[in-house]
This record gives C-alpha cells, structure tokens and sequence, in this order.
C-alpha cells in the first residue's frame, strides 16, 4: 500500500507563511517584532493555523469519549454474557455486540487516524518550520549590534528549539491534554452515576492531582527554562570554539577554551538535574495519589457488588476506567512536564527571538534614489552606548565624486566613522546626510544600495563563488559577473578552484565564511562584487591590504577604474596605496586634525607627516608617492 496519499495533507498549513522568493523577501523589508509574551507568541502562532487546530481539538474530545466508551463496553460486555446463555447471546445482545465490534474497528481507527494525520502531515513539519523561518526572518532584522552581543551559536540554538516548543506545546494541549480531560470527566461521570462515593473519591484524587500541578510543576518549569538557557549557553560556547578554532590553535589555548567549554557543560549539567530531580518528585507523588485513588475504588465497586449495587458489569467498567486513568495519569503528568517545560523553553528563547530590533527604519522612511554622492557628517557623536569617547563632534562634508581618504592611527575611529555612513550603528549626536538627506530617514537597504564596500577581511558565505560576486546584484548576468571577476583580477584562481563535491570554478563552494580561500583570493572576490554593484559611493576600508604588490599593481588600474565619477572614501594604514588621493583627512580620538593633499599635509609637518616618515623610512619627501 503506497502511502503517498499522505502527501495531500501536507500543504494544509503554509510552512514560510510568505510567498517567498527573493524580491518578496526584499520588498517586505522589517517585519513587526513577535510578541515578547509567551503567551501571546503562542497565540500568534496558533492563530496561524487555526483550522487545524480547531479539528485537533475535536479528534483530542473524540479520543476521549472512544476510550471512555470502550470500558463501558468491556461493562456491558460483562453483563451480556452474566445475563445469556451461550446459545441465546447473539438473539440478545447481537446488536450490542455488533455496534460494540463497529466502534472499536471504525469509530476508533478513524478517530486515530484523523488525530495521527492532523499531528503528523498537516502540523508538525509545516508548522514547526513556519516558526522557525518567521523568528529567523525577525532575527535578520536585527542590527549589527545584536549580533555582536550575542553568540551566533546560542541565537540559532533559540530558533530551532522554539519553533518545535511551541508547536509541542499547542500539540500536546490540544490532542493529548484535551482527549485525557474529556475521559476524565467521563469517567467521574460513569462511576459518579454508578455509587456516588466512586464520584467523591474521584473528585478527591481530582484535587490532589490539582495540587501537585499548581505546587510541583512550576519547580520543573522554573528548572525546564534555566536547563533550556543553560544548553543554549554550551552550544554558543561550542559554535564559538569551532567557528575560532585557528586561534584557539595557534595560541595553545586549547586547554583553556576546554575550560570554558566544560564549564558550561558543567552548568548545564547542573540545571538538568534540578529539573530531574523536581521531575522525579512530581512522578513520586502521582503514584502515591494513583495507588490510593485505585485501591479506594476497587474496594467501593467490590463492597457495591456485594451489596447488591453494582453488577458484576459495572465493576468491570469501574476497575477498567481507573486503571486507565492511573495510565494516563502518569502519562499526562509527562505530558504537562514536557508541557511546562516547553513554555520555559518559550518563555527564554522569546528575549532572543522578540526583541524588537534597535535599529529600524523611520515609519515614513523612503527610498534613497541613486545617490549623487554627496555625504556630511554633521557634528556627529557615537560611543557605543558608553558615556563618552570614539566620536565627538564630527564634521566632515564630502563633495560628489571626491575622493577621500581617512588617515588615523589604529583605533583613532575610521571603520566606526564609515560604519556610522553605512547605519549599522544609529548616530548617538548629529547627523549623517547622504545627497543632502538624513540618512535616519531614509531606508537602510536603500542607503546601503548606493554604498559599495570592501573591507580587509571580507567574510563569504558559504556558497558558489558565482553566488557570493553577484551577492550585492542577483540579477547580474553570467557575462557581467565574469567581467566583474576578471576586473578584480580573480579569472585565474577561480579557474583553479575545485571543492570537496566536484564543483570547480564559478560553482565552486567557498566554506564556512570563505575559509577555503586566501585572504588575498577573498578580497578579490569582495572587489569583484562591489565592482558589479556599482554603487555610487565607495567604502574602502584596507581593501587591498591582503594583495600582494603584484596583484594589487594589477588590480589598481581597474579599482582607479572603478572609483571613477564616484565618492570614495578610502582606508588605509598602508600610506602609499591613499596618498595619491586628492584629499586625506587626518584623525586622531574621533576628531580632523589634519585635511588637505598629500604634499601639503607632509610639508605641514603634523601627524601625517610623522606617519608618512615612519612608513617612508624616514624620508620626508613630497610628492614622490603621490605619482
Ligand atoms: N563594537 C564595539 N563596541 C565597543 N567599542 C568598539 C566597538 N568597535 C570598536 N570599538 C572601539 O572604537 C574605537 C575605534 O575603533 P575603530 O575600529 O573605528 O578604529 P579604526 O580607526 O578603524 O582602527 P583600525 O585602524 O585599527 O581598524 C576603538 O577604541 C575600539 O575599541
């Protein structure tokens, strides 16, 4: 028997929840942040596929009433044959029996399988990845900050486990936890209207039960959501010791990351066995309940019979229904476990996965047309959220098509500054203006659309090299990522690339982060890309450090190529490859010290001038690099 037809089901519940694609994903920019009560961001979700949950509500009642109504068969089961003879049982009870053998081979499998169907095809996997890619999707909104707070490792730990926590959660509810209280409530229905003192002792256990819900759960959810945060903590420590796994060598750290590693092991080996232990009593204790609850009842239903109040029919109902309930009483109290301990694993991962992005757009934010080029830094401050330092009253005004390079010593501020251009950090005083407009203002994917980047360690993703040149143009052609390709001097080693899996060239997968890569090859590849975006405004923070002079010889022509009628602002410890630039402008802690050419600035004799000594060897001369 195929069982494909399964697959009809499976498209019931959207698994993204948007129509996908790439340009869909682009034009739906930041996306309202999920709320930050579990509560609630249950609720968001569930009302994302109500229907079936609507029906998973009835299959989990359904459940119930078939179980319930199965001991009572058993019941009349009893008396039917207490009450016939062999030979007059069918002309009796036939029917009874028929409808009994109807309802445990139809009603019962289709209750089951309805109930296996919803669970299994319509939610689980849809569902779950729905969760899971919408917190992704609110997560990459997030500013850079963000991730610089956190561990990569630990943030992606929090996606996958709430997407499936909270669709165990609904799940759990709604089948298991509703069938389980629908044969509960049956079965003090049935015994109540057999002898009342089955009815009271019932609605004694059903208050001990309570009890031990409002008094010992909440230990395993408090413990649940520090275990959770714990494993969480060890899987961004672990992320963190692979994805640094070179220092970590070089600098025999090994031992001690091993310290820190098992550190967090040991923590989190800590907070599960609080939670195992509250585990364990809250089992303690239903087993007591459920080993007084059983005895009581069998001793009333055995005294009843003898008095002549129950048949022996009805007993065997009775001792059926409780130990039934004694099953699924263990059974559910691991349910609610996993049940509470899955609303801890919400209640932490929603700080992660909630939090509202710090940096967004203005409501009424526009689209920044192609710039002209022109950018002002008007009386700027950051400090990154210390009280002071890094950039106080910053000035500085680009004109359209200048091109500028920002000279400091290491750490005098210069990457900050461009980050600031680039609105990865929001201005802390002042502002930044892009063609005369605030970039505040205007949306972050349209500014960073006219800003083209090359950093010194451009980090790839691990992806074609085709992928990763036209990263910043999806739509550029397979001719124009190759002209891009050989501008930037990258033809030949692209040529000789070949990864594990047999794909060579442009195919060719570059690793986690481009690890596969020179630091040289990575940066051509970076030149490549912003070649082919063709971005008016051009960030160059130490984009040809990791060239060697033959190369960067070789590629220069194109990058003075590139720069032309563009606004440049170029960084660079290495004097020689700015100095030839119209305009350096000097900092020192976040301020201009020095602004004009190369020659005026080395006959100047400032801070300039000594650097450019120290890296000339000591010759002040000027004019000679400027060729
Ligand atoms: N994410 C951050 N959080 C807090 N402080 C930071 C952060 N990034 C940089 N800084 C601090 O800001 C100052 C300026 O750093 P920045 O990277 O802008 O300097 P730089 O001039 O580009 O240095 P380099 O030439 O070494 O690249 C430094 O003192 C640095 O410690």
């Amino acid at each position: 028997m195929s069982w494909s037809f399964l697959k009809r089901f499976e498209g019931l519940v959207h698994p993204f929840g948007d129509a996908g694609g790439e340009s869909d994903i682009r034009r739906v920019g930041a996306l309202e942040p999920l709320p930050r009560e579990a509560n609630r961001f249950i609720w968001h979700f569930a009302a994302q596929a109500k229907w079936p949950f609507v029906a998973l509500l009835v299959t989990g009642a359904l459940t119930g009433i078939v179980e319930a109504a199965l001991y009572a068969g058993v019941g009349w089961v009893v008396d039917a044959l207490e009450r016939s003879s062999p030979q007059s049982l069918f002309a009796d009870h036939g029917l009874l029996l028929l409808g009994l053998a109807v309802m445990t081979l139809f009603a019962r499998t289709a209750v089951l399988f309805g109930a296996t169907v919803l669970e299994q095809q319509v939610l689980v996997p849809s569902f779950y990845n729905r969760i899971r890619w919408q917190s992704y999707r609110r997560l990459m909104d997030q500013s850079y900050t963000f991730f610089q707070n956190d561990f990569a490792g630990r943030i992606s730990q929090k996606v996958q486990q709430v997407g499936e926590a909270t669709g165990d959660f609904i799940i759990t509810l709604l089948q298991t936890f509703w069938s389980f209280i629908t044969f509960a409530v049956l079965t003090v229905a049935i015994l109540g209207a057999m002898d009342p003192w089955m009815g009271a002792v019932l609605a004694l256990w059903t208050l001990g039960y309570a009890w031990i819900v409002r008094e010992l759960l909440p230990r395993i959810r408090r413990t649940g959501r520090a275990a959770a945060d714990a494993r969480s903590v060890v899987a961004g420590r672990v992320v963190d010791s692979f994805t640094n796994i070179l220092s970590v060598k070089l600098f025999d750290t090994e031992r001690r990351q091993d310290a820190f590693v098992r550190d967090g092991f040991a923590h989190s080996l800590e907070a599960t066995r609080a939670m195992t232990r509250a585990i364990s009593a809250v089992r303690v204790a239903v087993s007591i309940l459920n080993g007084l609850m059983m005895t009581a009842i069998g001793a009333i239903a055995v005294l009843s019979w003898r008095a002549g109040g129950m048949s022996a029919g009805d007993v065997a109902t009775a001792l059926g229904l409780i130990l039934r309930l004694n099953q699924m009483s263990g059974w559910m109290m691991f349910n609610i476990n996993g049940l509470v301990r899955n609303y801890g694993t919400i209640q932490d991962a929603v700080a992660t996965v909630s939090a509202p992005p710090a940096l967004t757009d203005a409501r009424d934010a526009e689209a920044l047309p192609r710039a002209e080029g022109r950018i002002e830094y008007r009386g700027v401050s950051f400090h990154y959220g210390k009280g002071g330092g890094i950039i106080d009253d910053f000035s500085l005004l680009i004109r359209p098509g200048e091109k500028v390079g920002l000279v400091g010593r290491s750490g005098s501020g210069k990457t900050t500054l461009v980050n600031l251009l680039l609105r990865l950090y929001a201005v802390e005083g002042g502002a930044i203006l892009v063609d005369g407009r605030d970039i505040a203002t205007v949306t972050q994917a349209s500014l960073r659309a006219q800003i083209g980047v090359v950093t010194q360690d451009t980090s790839l993703l691990h992806r074609s090299i085709r992928d990763n040149i036209a990263y910043g143009r999806p739509d550029a052609t397979e001719g124009e990522i190759e002209a891009a390709a050989r501008r930037a001097n990258a033809l030949d080693f692209i040529a000789e690339l070949r990864d594990p899996h047999g794909r060579s060239g442009f195919d060719a997968h570059v690793g986690e982060r481009g690890i596969k890569l020179s630091g040289g090859q990575r940066q051509r590849i970076a030149i490549a890309r912003v070649l082919l975006k063709n971005a008016p405004i051009l960030v160059l923070d130490e984009a040809t450090a990791a060239l060697d002079s033959e190369v960067e010889a070789a590629i220069n022509e194109n990058l003075d190529a590139m720069m032309e009628g563009k606004t440049v602002i170029a960084i660079a410890h290495r004097l020689s490859t700015i100095a030839h630039l119209e305009r350096l402008v000097v900092i020192d802690r976040g301020r201009i010290v020095e602004d004009g050419a190369h020659a005026e600035l080395v006959r100047a004799g400032g801070l300039y001038a000594r650097l450019w000594a120290r890296q000339s060897g000591g010759f002040i001369a000027s004019g000679a690099a400027a060729e």
